[in-house]
């Protein structure tokens, strides 16, 4: 990141900036919140079995989908942690706790529905393996 960017705080004039900082996103979200990196590790373990247990292009399909949801619900989750911070200051504030309450809900809600789906895809196949 070169010194004009570092304080820019206007729109991006071109898509390599904006890919950039898009980029400066996802390494933030990779260096400094746990959850995602155990996401991560997690998508990494399913996509493994995946690929060990040769499943269908439906699965990865599905796979794929509650992957890019539960980081989609982490990212919006972090967004939404940063910015009630700052409009707060680190105060206790009943709409930030209700605001970051749901934010996390709705990774919980990503996580189940992951859970679910690599239940009915892995499910079946592991049992008849240790059959
Ligand atoms: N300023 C605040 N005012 C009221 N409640 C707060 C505030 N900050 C945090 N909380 C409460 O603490 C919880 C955890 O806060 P926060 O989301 O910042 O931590 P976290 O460990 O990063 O959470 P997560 O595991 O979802 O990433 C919130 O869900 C909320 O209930």
């Amino acid at each position: 990141m070169d010194s004009k960017d570092r304080r820019q705080v206007g729109k991006n004039h071109h898509l390599y900036q904006a890919m950039r900082h898009a980029g400066d996103g996802i390494i933030t979200m990779l260096r400094e919140e746990r959850n995602m990196r155990f996401h991560c590790l997690a998508a990494v373990a399913a996509l493994g079995l995946g690929w060990w247990l040769r499943i269908s292009s439906g699965d990865w399909l599905w796979l794929l989908l509650v992957i890019f949801l539960v980081f989609a619900a982490e990212f919006l989750n972090t967004v939404t942690e940063a910015v009630t911070d700052v409009m707060v200051s680190h105060q206790y504030n009943v709409d930030v706790k209700k605001a970051k309450d749901v934010a996390a809900g709705g990774v919980l809600l990503a996580a189940c529905f992951a859970v679910v789906v690599g239940l009915i895809i892995f499910g079946p196949r592991l049992v008849n393996l240790v059959r």
